[in-house]
């Protein structure tokens, strides 16, 4: 598995609920690579509860979107908006885990839409979530130019934006 850097760390104002290590109430969510999978570590804590000792499915729902624009970031080189997201939730997620995982890939792709499957899996290693995400995906100098979107190999290099 490849560590992928997060680039947007030196952006001025750069405050994602998902990803931005420097938003305290957010997820800060950091990323691998496996292959062309997208892997997220996650410790779910206790104030993102819903019933009572079980992760809230719209935390979770955020946790797959997030890992799906990864996607998009370092596999597909570019950058876009989610335009569909769909969940199943199978099984709870317990808070009591001291670690989840969530993957997700590119299904296929259709002129500048992303079909995205994302997982998220517990730490006995049931999938309790799955989703079936949609991405608008805009041209790479495009990204570049409305989403500060600094390049793939940003992602993989130790220099920060
Ligand atoms: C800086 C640090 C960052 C740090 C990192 C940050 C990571 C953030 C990750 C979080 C991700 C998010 O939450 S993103 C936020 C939530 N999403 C949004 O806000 C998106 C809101 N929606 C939009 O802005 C708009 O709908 C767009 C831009 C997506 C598309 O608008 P548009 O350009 O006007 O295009 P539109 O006419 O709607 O669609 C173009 C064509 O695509 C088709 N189309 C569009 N969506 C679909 C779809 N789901 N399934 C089938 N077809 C679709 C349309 O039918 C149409 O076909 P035809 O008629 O041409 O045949």
């Amino acid at each position: 598995m490849k560590r992928i850097n997060n680039p947007y760390t030196g952006l001025e104002g750069y405050n994602c609920f998902g990803c931005s290590p420097h938003n305290m109430q957010g997820l800060r969510m950091d990323f691998f690579l496996e292959g062309d999978t997208v892997v997220c570590k996650w410790k779910p804590q206790t104030y993102f509860e819903g019933y009572s000792g079980v992760l809230h499915g719209g935390i979770q729902a955020t946790l797959l979107d997030e890992a799906a624009s990864w996607v998009l970031f370092t596999v597909l080189g570019t950058s876009g908006s989610t335009t569909e997201l769909s969940v199943h939730y199978k099984k709870p997620v317990m808070l009591t885990n001291q670690e989840i995982t969530i993957k997700a890939r590119v299904e296929k792709t259709d002129k500048n839409l992303v079909y995205i499957k994302a997982e998220l899996i517990d730490s006995n290693g049931t999938v309790c979530t799955k989703a079936d995400i949609t991405y608008f995906s805009v041209p790479e100098h495009i990204a570049r130019r409305r989403f500060a979107y600094p390049g793939k190999e940003a992602f993989f290099a130790k220099k920060e934006i």
